[in-house]
């Protein structure tokens, strides 16, 4: 039995449209997949980050009964009361559950959340159900390992030495690793057309890489580098992984941050995704690779640190261009909050299309 509460102002949960045009033939044939213990991983691997900033990742390591534990523990949790939640985690500032609201900006979505820090697998929230705490452990203890793989593999297939990236993320001493419970339950309310409920809005995500693992409802949307948006097959057996803002840094640009937002179940299941998010500690400098870049080439980006990047990101909106104000060229990317885009509003319990804004 799901315990969210419908918001008391339907007026609060944008709805957006989702292109039907973009989920058909070839939608899933636009999202690479990496078999990350096969010889050639690392090419497959670069090549992915390069071109869309996104993989699915097969043979990963991590046993179903640890996935399945944590799926299991965290459905119970996401069971119970709202007051019982908040009263075992805190409310979300960040770090703790939240419900409809991401970030303190402004930002809703239709899902509630738990927020954690898992820097040496410690996760400092001590009233967690123990059974909840010991399968986020298990499992952040499993999906750091992916992310470690995948570092090693982005590093060999830049060309660089193969330590360097899991060596400043993965268990580093006053680093900044988080994992996030996402739950959407099933949403009752229609937009027309094409239209969903936004769960989680369009944005990218500031760290080096993410790596998200769903429960079999659909819902995640990746923007590719053409501007189509396409829906990300629910693939419960995979992992799959985002190039993160600091990457975009770390390459010069070479490997994008991917945008990407999930829209709200309809039917009768819900959505639960578990995302690690691998960031840096806060005094490490974030800046282009010296071995990548090519001679006389220029940085794309101003010198700062991950603690700089990460206060910067905090005062911003979910679909902002977080690296804006640290460019240093000419701009690739609109300056502005998401590109203009078809998106739809509720008013009361008649939906609202809003054109896109030219
Ligand atoms: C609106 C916001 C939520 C967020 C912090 C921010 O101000 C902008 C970035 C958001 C994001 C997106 C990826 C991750 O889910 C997250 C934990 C992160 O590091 O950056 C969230 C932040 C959050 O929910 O606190
Ligand atoms: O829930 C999902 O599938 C994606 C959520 C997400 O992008 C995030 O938590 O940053
Ligand atoms: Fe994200």
């Amino acid at each position: 039995m799901v315990a969210i509460t419908l918001p008391s102002s339907i007026d609060q949960i944008p709805l957006m449209r989702c292109p039907k045009a973009n989920a058909g033939q070839g939608a899933a044939a636009a999202i690479p997949c990496v078999d990350l213990s096969a010889p050639g991983a690392a090419a497959a691997v670069a090549d992915a980050c390069r071109s869309v900033g996104f993989f699915r990742a097969t043979n990963h390591g991590v046993p179903t009964g640890v996935t399945d534990a944590l799926e299991s523990r965290a459905m119970a949790f996401f069971a119970l009361p709202t007051q019982e939640k908040l009263d075992m985690s805190g409310a979300a500032r960040p770090l703790g559950y939240g419900s409809k609201s991401i970030g303190s900006n402004g930002d809703v979505g239709w899902l509630e959340y738990l927020l954690l820090s898992v820097t040496s697998n410690t996760v400092k929230i001590s009233s967690l159900p123990p059974s909840l705490r010991a399968a986020l452990e298990d499992y952040t203890a499993a999906v750091r390992e992916v992310g470690g793989r995948v570092l090693e593999l982005i590093a060999e297939g830049l060309g660089v030495d193969r330590a360097l990236l899991r060596a400043m993320v993965v268990g580093r001493e006053g680093g900044d690793e988080l994992v996030r419970v996402n739950h959407y339950p099933p949403c009752p309310l229609r937009a027309p057309g094409d239209c969903g409920v936004t769960g989680f809005g369009e944005h990218t995500d500031p760290q080096i890489i993410s790596v998200l693992r769903s429960n079999c409802t659909a819902g995640l949307q990746i923007k590719l580098r053409d501007g189509r948006w396409v829906p990300v097959p629910p693939e419960p057996e995979s992992f799959f992984v985002n190039v993160g803002d600091s990457l975009q840094v770390l390459t010069n640009g070479r490997f994008r941050s991917v945008k990407h937002r999930v829209v709200a179940p309809e039917g009768a299941q819900s959505r639960l995704s578990v995302i690690y998010f691998g960031g840096l500690a806060a005094s490490q400098r974030i800046a282009p690779l010296p071995q990548v870049m090519r001679d006389g080439e220029q940085s794309l980006y101003r010198e700062f640190t991950w603690g700089e990047y990460k206060r910067a990101a905090y005062k911003t909106r979910l679909g902002d261009h977080r690296l804006g104000p640290f460019e240093l060229l000419a701009a690739s990317e609109p300056a502005s909050s998401a590109d203009p885009q078809p998106h739809c509003s509720s008013s009361g319990s008649a939906v609202r299309i809003i054109e896109p804004v030219a």
